[in-house]
């Protein structure tokens, strides 16, 4: 009797996917709304990153939009410098996302210990950059990302990916307003709120960048007003080293993605000139795109597999304070009693699979994706969702939001690092 109730449910590889068909590793992060955790197919025995979201937590923060969002642009893109989406589903209580798994940790900490050869990982985090995911159709998907060092992510091999699409949307030619994402990287038009296009990625890789290469940011302030005053006023400052740090065709490019006139921005040329700007630039020249863009290259860094971006302390949470963890589930056959919020997340947050299914563009439909539950309401009036995490960011931007509308308070770390004597790079 008891050998037959310990026995595992056989898995049905031919249904949809869910849960079961994984076996459930160790966690490797935790998000605003879950966790991360490393999952191996059963049947294919591949390694992935699985995302999951509480749905109840995600409606008590107003983000059913967002995960929705994030879903359908991840189903629409596959780019050998994004994590890709690979299985999307849910139970009743978590949606899921299965996601390329990066073992490498993120730029900011592989930076943070020190590290060169950052104009490679500039040139590969451009990559997405540009808009144009070459391996899909969809040639024309251009979206906006939270581009930072904590969403760029490195796999096993070192190769670096973009990630984290909660905030992104499509790009067309009618310009953007909503203001949500970090704000110590975003461009001085998406502060100004004159409207903005896929011009302030450039930005944001910019302001990576130099980060990356200086270890603090071009613009700084310790309230919102003051770092939007220095985002859209301040002349670009270098620090005392600067030149032991960068080449100078460094800081040419560096001053040209933080240029505030977008016509004038590295990168921002219609039809894929931008790009090709990028390529030829001075201090990319080095750079071999062709197998850069095939991941033909070695890296110059090598993450250590033992050390494998395993924080055990999310291992050590999960066993000591995890009241409910997290467990392959049956679903509950009746769905009648669902909240209207509950529901939009049930038809809309739709199964896919990559190995059985296209992926498809919800493009130009998820525009005007909002939530059910405030759809009536007027008062939505920003074009792109926002970020409804509560809390400080490890960008020391604490976001809250409501819905309607959201406030980005900043805190400076590194206020007391002296100060930059300002040059000027031509
Ligand atoms: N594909 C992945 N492979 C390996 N680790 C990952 C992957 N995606 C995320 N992580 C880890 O999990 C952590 C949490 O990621 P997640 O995207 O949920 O949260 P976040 O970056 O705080 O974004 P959000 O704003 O969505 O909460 C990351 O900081 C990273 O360390």
């Amino acid at each position: 009797m008891g050998a037959v109730c310990c026995r595992p449910t056989p898995v049905d590889f031919d249904g949809e996917v869910n849960l079961f068909h994984f076996v459930l590793l160790r966690c490797v992060g935790k998000g605003a709304f879950g966790k991360v955790r490393v999952v191996q197919h059963k049947q294919t025995r591949d390694l992935y990153a699985l995302k999951y979201i509480n749905k109840a937590k995600c409606v008590k923060m107003k983000a059913v939009p967002n995960v929705i969002q994030e879903r359908r642009l991840l189903e629409e893109v596959d780019h050998p410098y994004i994590v890709n989406l690979r299985y999307a589903f849910q139970d009743d209580e978590n949606c899921f996302f299965v996601l390329d798994l990066m073992l490498g940790g993120d730029l900011r900490s592989i930076f943070s210990v020190g590290f060169p050869s950052r104009k490679w990982y500039n040139a590969q985090a451009s990559q997405p950059a540009s808009g144009v995911p070459e391996s899909s159709p969809l040639t024309t998907l251009k979206t906006d990302r939270d581009i930072k060092p904590d969403n760029i992510l490195l796999d096993e091999k070192g190769n670096a990916h973009l990630t984290d699409f909660n905030i992104a949307v499509h790009f067309s030619d009618r310009k953007l307003t909503g203001v949500a994402g970090s704000m110590a990287y975003m461009a001085p038009e998406i502060l100004t709120k004159r409207g903005y296009t896929c011009h302030i990625d450039w930005w944001s890789l910019g302001v990576c960048a130099y980060e990356l290469i200086f270890g603090r940011r071009p613009f700084r302030g310790r309230t919102n007003g003051d770092l939007t005053h220095s985002i859209t006023k301040d002349p670009l400052k270098w620090p005392e080293d600067a030149e032991k740090k960068c080449s100078r065709s460094g800081m040419i490019a560096l001053k040209a993605l933080l240029e505030r006139d977008t016509t004038k921005r590295l990168g921002c040329r219609p039809n894929g000139e931008g790009y090709r700007d990028i390529q030829t630039n001075a201090w990319f020249k080095s750079i071999d795109w062709e197998t850069l863009e095939t991941k033909e290259q070695v890296p110059p860094f090598v993450p250590d597999s033992k050390k494998a971006n395993f924080d055990a302390s999310h291992e050590l949470e999960e066993l000591l304070l995890e009241d409910n963890p997290l467990k392959a589930k049956q679903r509950k056959a009746n769905q009648d009693n669902l909240t209207a919020e509950m529901r939009q997340m049930e038809e809309q947050f739709t199964t896919y699979d990559f190995k059985k299914m296209q992926r498809r563009s919800y493009y130009p439909h998820n525009q005007q994706l909002i939530s059910t539950a405030t759809a009536t309401s007027s008062a939505i009036a920003s074009s792109r969702p926002e970020t409804p995490a509560d809390g400080l960011r490890p960008d020391g931007v604490s976001i809250h939001g409501n819905g309607n509308s959201i406030e980005l308070r900043h805190s400076e770390g590194d206020a007391t690092k002296p100060e930059m004597a300002e040059k000027d790079y031509r």
